[in-house]
């Protein structure tokens, strides 16, 4: 029975891991990989040249060439929502701590030590006064993004007693499905951003965020002294930007969960370690979906959360001998061309499934027989096929 073998790249839960059974050979130092699963370290595609698939066990994809992936017919996969309820609480909390000193607090308390109880009680009253803080209810808070995060993020808001407004142009209905009625969906940036007391940023890494918050369309709109937070991705906030925005107090606090070395040390920046998705709930929930994708995938071409390739999933029927799956570039004439190849070999199509993405066409083609490999490659050379595979069905009971 084909196994696949499996790399692991940074540490993920066992209890994804748990659900790779024996036909797959599961190894971080894999050398030759037809599936990979990772959370934020980036991945390479030119060492792996039998790679078909890369499960991302989290949300944000920026790690991955997913363009170069999608030309090498390499299925991206990510987690839909699986880490979103850990970084809603994060932003919370580390909000909480911003407004309330709590960090510069704690770090008063410690220095108490060796004092007696009279002695900690007595300094404990007299100096609390320097950490006063302020509170969420009754403020405005501004949601860029309303994907899995934002929505829940914006939710929140409300719960916390605030007015809240949302910003996203691509709105999906399944998310925006969540989203509260009383969450109001600002037309604009400045829309959302001109009464906003805190801003907080949830949008994906990609060549059009790549330095969204900037001064230009951005900064330019904020309240004075507007907490902006940014629990995405770095590079979408312009360092330089906000330094200057919080020197001229257009900007009141940063909280960010990248550390680097412009924001580390200043006084009005508070940082986390890219702790959003920390949580043993969030990674158990990231690896058992990525997990579950990718076996599906690898064992019966379902394809499910893909970022790069059209979602379809179908259950071969009992008749079918042999899965063949085709990744092609979205062009006229393809599903033709492999019917009429499948044809010509007295190849019975028993299911044909197509769908595309605009980008690219994949097809599931459930056969009653077996299907040659000089059919598969006749298919895989044709112009605008990015790659074609038999799937083993030996899973249920069968020699292919
Ligand atoms: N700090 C951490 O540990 C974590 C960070 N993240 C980051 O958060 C991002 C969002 O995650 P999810 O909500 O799960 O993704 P999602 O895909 O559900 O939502 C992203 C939303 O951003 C919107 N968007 C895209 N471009 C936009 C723009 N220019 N302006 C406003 N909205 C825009 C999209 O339309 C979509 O609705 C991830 O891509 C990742 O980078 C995710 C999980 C953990
Ligand atoms: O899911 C995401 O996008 C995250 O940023 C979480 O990253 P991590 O899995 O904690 O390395």
């Amino acid at each position: 029975m084909k196994q696949f073998k499996i790399k692991t790249i940074n540490a993920i839960a066992k209890e994804g891991i748990g659900l790779f059974d024996t036909r797959f050979l599961v190894d971080p130092s894999e050398t030759d990989p037809e599936g990979i699963v990772v959370r934020s370290s980036k991945v390479e595609l030119t060492q792996f040249p039998n790679l078909l698939a890369i499960a991302r066990a989290g949300a944000g994809v920026n790690n991955i060439p997913v363009e170069e992936a999608t030309e090498k017919g390499i299925c991206v996969f990510n987690t839909p929502g699986a880490n979103a309820n850990a970084v809603v609480e994060l932003v919370y909390t580390s909000l909480g701590i911003w407004l309330r000193n709590v960090e510069k607090s704690i770090e008063f308390c410690q220095g108490l030590t060796g004092m007696n109880d009279d002695e900690i009680n007595r300094e404990v009253e007299a100096r609390k006064k320097k950490f006063k803080g302020e509170e969420m209810a009754g403020k405005t808070m501004a949601v860029f993004g309303l994907g899995k995060i934002g929505v829940g993020v914006a939710n929140a808001g409300l719960h916390h007693g605030m007015r809240v407004f949302g910003f996203d142009p691509f709105p999906a209905l399944d998310n925006i499905h969540h989203l509260s009625p009383e969450v109001t969906l600002a037309r604009s940036r400045k829309e959302a951003l001109a009464q906003a007391d805190f801003i907080s940023i949830h949008m994906p890494l990609n060549k059009n965020t790549h330095g969204y918050v900037t001064e230009k369309d951005f900064l330019e709109f904020v309240k004075p002294g507007a907490v902006l937070i940014n629990y995405a991705r770095g590079p979408i906030v312009d360092e330089d930007a906000v330094l200057a925005a919080l020197a001229s107090d257009k900007l009141r606090g940063h909280v960010s969960d990248f550390p680097s070395v412009k924001f580390l040390g200043h006084d009005q920046i508070l940082v986390t370690p890219h702790l959003g998705a920390s949580t043993s709930e969030s990674e158990e929930n990231c690896a058992t979906m990525a997990v579950k994708e990718l076996k599906n995938y690898l064992e019966f071409g379902n394809i499910v959360h893909s970022v790069n390739f059209p979602n379809i999933e179908t259950i071969p029927t009992v008749d079918v001998h042999t899965r063949l799956t085709v990744i092609n570039r979205d062009q006229p004439g393809m599903i033709a061309m492999i019917s009429n190849i499948l044809g010509d070999k007295h190849i019975n199509i028993k299911n044909y499934t197509n769908k595309s993405n605009g980008t690219v066409g994949y097809n599931i083609i459930d056969c009653a027989g077996p299907v040659p490999v000089d059919v598969q490659e006749k298919i895989a050379e044709q112009e605008g096929v990015l790659r074609v595979r038999m799937i083993p069905l030996e899973i249920r009971g069968r020699q292919v």
